[in-house]
């Protein structure tokens, strides 16, 4: 039995197999302010009530605040929802990422997470079966308070070795090279010794992009480092700590369609060409290459983990004259901790934009859009053509800190 299967199992109450369709509760139903408009119009044309307010999360995040009057429209609409159906979970603008609320606030292992973006899989990294749906989908587990799933095949990926120049962000990227697109409704489980030790931040920075190679979730094993974020960053008293730990899923014998090996001892840092998250290349082959924009956020990459390594590389630094450096916190928790750590001031002082808690540029609406010919590197997820802003436009991803180092240098490098 693989992760995922064992999770759907204990959700279902019954032994499931990868390939076989069910029902399953929502323990989370998370829609944003694109995705909320549309979930209450298609409720509507149901002729239906929500039915599970208190599992509903709404968040504001995309285009926040509202950046046209089509989006001002959108979340006022969503508003009207908000308070139609008394939904307490209820995050307004400047609070941040949805994926980033919902891992501050919300996730445990073993839940059945749904959510209107296609990065939900990002919550697999509590040993949770997390995954995106459409607005119409969404409607119906508002609706009902479930939905139907086909149990994923799963594809095993164990990341070994030893490279303090490797970040998460690296490894993921190496892995869409390996997969390119054939994770399509499979989920990919993350293991090895370099998952193992690795924590929260970065095991979500790996689930975030199971979606860039298709797969329905990316899932990791809850462990010590979960039950530790749980009880340090979420509060989560020792009992229920213990009940999570009783409850936790243990895989020893693992039912893979595929497994995979990556060792990171020799590995470069990656860099995401365009227009696909899976053309990635080693930085010593696009070293040198001059950039317009930096962009570092995103709920890839917008946490304080991520941010302290900026600042790192930041700090007594001055950002390229030719760079638009903007730097968008994931939360408001993020954001006052990196106040708090005088990370901010660090970034202000480089010549950094700061933007509010949000998307910001990465989905190309606001914030930072990109002209014809112009290059960005980017620590999100998508680097699709133009969506950042014109089709003749490119973006490059890359992690934190090959972002910050290049900011300076107004190149992609890793010599900082
Ligand atoms: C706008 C939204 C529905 C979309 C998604 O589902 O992923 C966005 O978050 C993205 O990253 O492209
Ligand atoms: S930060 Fe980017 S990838 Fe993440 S939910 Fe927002 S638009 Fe989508």
């Amino acid at each position: 039995m693989s992760l995922i299967e064992a999770i759907i199992s204990k959700k279902a109450g019954y032994e499931v197999t990868a390939g076989e369709t069910l029902t399953l509760k929502a323990d989370l139903a998370m829609t944003h302010d694109g995705s909320t408009p549309l979930a209450y119009r298609a409720l509507k044309e149901m002729g239906a009530e929500v039915k599970i307010p208190e599992k509903i999360v709404i968040c504001f995040d995309h285009t926040v605040p509202p950046n046209t009057v089509k989006s001002a429209e959108f979340q006022k609409i969503a508003l009207e929802f908000v308070k139609k159906f008394n939904i307490k979970n209820f995050h307004p603008g400047g609070e941040g990422i949805c994926h980033q609320i919902l891992a501050e606030n919300y996730v445990l292992p073993n839940m059945f997470v749904a959510g209107g973006d296609s990065h939900t899989c990002t919550h697999g990294a509590f040993g949770a079966f997390a995954t995106g749906f459409g607005a119409t989908d969404m409607a119906y587990i508002y609706a009902t308070g479930e939905t139907w799933i086909k149990v994923p095949e799963t594809i095993r990926v164990n990341i070994v070795g030893e490279n303090p120049n490797i970040s998460p962000k690296d490894i993921i990227l190496r892995v869409c090279k390996e997969i390119g697109k054939r994770a399509i409704y499979k989920a990919i489980e993350f293991g090895g010794e370099v998952v193992k030790k690795m924590d929260m931040s970065g095991r979500l920075t790996l689930c975030n992009m199971a979606i860039e190679m298709g797969a329905k979730t990316g899932v990791i094993e809850a462990d010590e480092i979960t039950f530790n974020y749980l009880r340090e960053e979420r509060g989560l008293s020792e009992e229920k700590i213990n009940k999570l730990k009783r409850e936790a899923i243990k895989v020893e014998e693992g039912n893979y369609i595929k497994e995979i090996f990556i060792d990171i001892t020799e590995m470069e840092e990656q860099i995401a060409l365009p227009h696909s998250p899976d053309n990635v290349k080693p930085i010593s082959e696009v070293e040198g290459l001059e950039i317009d924009q930096v962009f570092i956020g995103s709920c890839t990459n917008g946490r304080i983990e991520d941010l302290r390594i900026v600042a790192k590389y930041l700090k007594g630094k001055k950002v390229h004259k030719d760079v638009k450096l903007i730097i968008i916190p994931a939360s408001k928790k993020v954001y006052l901790k990196a106040l708090k750590e005088g990370l901010i001031e660090i970034f202000i002082k480089a010549g950094a934009m700061i933007c509010p808690p949000g998307c910001g540029p990465c989905l190309g609406a606001h914030q930072g859009v990109l002209a014809e010919g112009e290059v960005c590197l980017s620590t999100s997820n998508r680097n699709f053509r133009g969506r950042m802003g014109d089709p003749n436009s490119y973006i490059y991803l890359c992690s934190p800190k090959i972002a910050a180092i290049s900011a300076v240098k107004g190149y992609i490098t890793n010599e900082g």
